[in-house]
Formats: C-alpha cells, sequence, structure tokens
C-alpha cells in the first residue's frame, strides 16, 4: 500500500529503505561519543551516524523543505522554502531509546511530517510513524486516511493491518521516570491504573507505545517534580506519536490538553507525553490538578 501524497510517500520509502541499513550499522556503534545532543543528553555513535544518513536522504526528496533532528540544534533549510505552501519539514528521532543499545533491547525510529515550518504544532502533521526493531523491523505510518502496520523486508514495506484501531480493552501500561520523582497527582493515577493494567516498560518509547497500539492501555513519561517538561520532545516524540494514537481512536495528552494542540517555543520543547485509550487518557486529566 502506498501513500498518497507522493512526497510523503517519498518520505516514507526513504525511511523504510533505510531501516534495513540502520539496524545493520548498529553493529559497532554502540559505544558513546563525546558530545551532547541539544537536549543535554550524551550521543551514542549510532545516533549521530542515523541522523547523517537520515538528514542527507530526507534532505534530498523534492517537496521537504526542512529537515530537522532531536541530535542537532537546528533545522536544515533544504532548497524549498520551509515557509511555502508546497514545502514539509520533516523531523525525526532517528534512533529512539538509544540507551538500549547497551543492553541490546528494542529501539525505533520515529518521524512526523509537517505541513508548516518547524517548530510546529502537531496540528500540522499530515502524516507520522515510526520504524520499531524488535526481533523483526516493522513500521507503522499514520495518514489522514489510515493508520497501516508493515513488516519490513530488504528495505521493502508489506501491508500486515490497515485501518488499526486501538482495542477497546486496555491491557497493558508504561510510565516512564522514578517513582520518587512523580508528582502526587500522577503517582495517584499511576495506583488507580496499576490495579487493572499489567506493567510494560522497556525504556524506548516506540516499543511501549507499540505494546500501547497492540494491546490497548497507557503509556506515559510525565512531568517530573525534577523536570516539570519531562523528557520528551514535543516535535520529535510527543507530536508523531500523538498523532498516530488519536488516528488510531485514542487519545493523547499533556497533562490537559491534546499533545497536537500545544503549541511549541523551540525546535527543542520537551513536553509531558501521555497516550492511549481515550478513558483512561480522560481519567489523566481529571486525576491531574
Ligand atoms: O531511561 P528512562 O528515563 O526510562 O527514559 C526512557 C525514555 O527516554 C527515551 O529513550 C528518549 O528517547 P531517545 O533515546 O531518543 O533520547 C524514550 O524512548 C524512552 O521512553
Ligand atoms: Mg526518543
Ligand atoms: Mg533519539
Amino acid at each position: 500500500m502506498t501513500v498518497s501524497d507522493p512526497v510523503v510517500e517519498d518520505v516514507v520509502a526513504t525511511i523504510s529503505r533505510s531501516a534495513t541499513e540502520i539496524t545493520q550499522g548498529l553493529i559497532g556503534r554502540r559505544g558513546a561519543v563525546d558530545e551532547e545532543n541539544p537536549s543535554g543528553e550524551t550521543q551514542m555513535e549510532a545516533d549521530v551516524w542515523a541522523d547523517e544518513m537520515l538528514g542527507e536522504r530526507l534532505a534530498a526528496i523534492d517537496g521537504v523543505g526542512q529537515y530537522a533532528s532531536e541530535e542537532r540544534p537546528e533545522a536544515i533549510d533544504c532548497g524549498e522554502d520551509p515557509d511555502s505552501s508546497d514545502a514539509y519539514a520533516v523531523a525525526v528521532d532517528p534512533l529512539d531509546g538509544s540507551s538500549n543499545l547497551r543492553s541490546n533491547n528494542a529501539m525505533g525510529t520515529i518521524f512526523g511530517v509537517y505541513d508548516a515550518a518547524l517548530p510546529a504544532p502537531g496540528e500540522d502533521l499530515i502524516a507520522a510513524g515510526y520504524v520499531l526493531y524488535g526481533p523483526i523491523t516493522t513500521m507503522v505510518i499514520a495518514t489522514e486516511e489510515t493508520v497501516a502496520e508493515y513488516e519490513m523486508t530488504g528495505g521493502e514495506r508489506q501491508l500486515i493491518e490497515r485501518d488499526i484501531a486501538l482495542p477497546d480493552e486496555p491491557v497493558v501500561y508504561g510510565f516512564g521516570g522514578r517513582v520518587p520523582d512523580w508528582p502526587a497527582d500522577f503517582e495517584r493515577y499511576a495506583r488507580e491504573v496499576e490495579d487493572d493494567l499489567k506493567l510494560r516498560y522497556g525504556g524506548a518509547m516506540i516499543a511501549d507505545v507499540n505494546q500501547v497500539l497492540t494491546y490497548g492501555g497507557v503509556f506515559a513519561y510525565p512531568a517530573l517534580e525534577s523536570s516539570p517538561e519531562g523528557k520528551l520532545r514535543l516535535q520529535f516524540e510527543g507530536n508523531p506519536i500523538g498523532y498516530v494514537i488519536e488516528r488510531a481512536g485514542g487519545r493523547s495528552s499533556n497533562g490537559g490538553k491534546s499533545l497536537l494542540s500545544v503549541e511549541p517555543d523551540t525546535l527543542h520543547d520537551r513536553t509531558p507525553v501521555h497516550i492511549g485509550n481515550a478513558d483512561l487518557i480522560d481519567r489523566l486529566e481529571e486525576t491531574l490538578e
């Protein structure tokens, strides 16, 4: 199944082709480099390498006016005028969960295609999705038409399911941050949720979110006492995941409203992230003061 917008299809096909190379190229790139990303986190060799590869390839696509990633301070302009209505901006988390490289656990690549110059609210997304490097490599793509899952073989994507929707009966939950660092209201919510759902937390947002999409439930990286903005980045993580989950019939929230309606101040803004079945996110918003 191809995506009907040709620029989005080019973006998706480029990420599909790169996904196989990324999994293979992780070998030998599991160490840290002596640099920090704009969020002040130590970069891994694979973070920098995947960003360079995706940046070069995505910026070369006709119709892409900007490429931005978690790993570089500024968006790069790529020929088209990023403010022009013909140009899309592509925001990428080249490797999500890269601290899992050392322990060889799941990771992902996240992308969002915005019909606006960055930083932009998630309401400007026209497509978003992710690659999940698990025991097999899969890709989830959300557009205005549908949410679909593919298996990846040799850079080609094979459709597994379209019109994906969150199951009605939620099963799993996963919350980031240390429990003593959770604000009291979020802890109250967690105590309620853990009565009903099973804990699944792997330290890579994409792997945890894909469990929510598959089984139903809730994932959160909440506001912390030590970091009221949480950990995850709005442009590269919160918005694309919010878009996928909302297109699949769920809800996203920064604690008060949809992630997609949050106005960003800067490219690397952080935000508390909560996504999942609509009634679980409604309950969260009622519990947070
Ligand atoms: O180690 P922690 O605090 O549980 O954080 C895990 C979270 O941080 C992240 O790894 C941040 O993403 P990056 O690896 O892209 O920086 C998320 O994928 C994950 O949900
Ligand atoms: Mg990430
Ligand atoms: Mg990352």
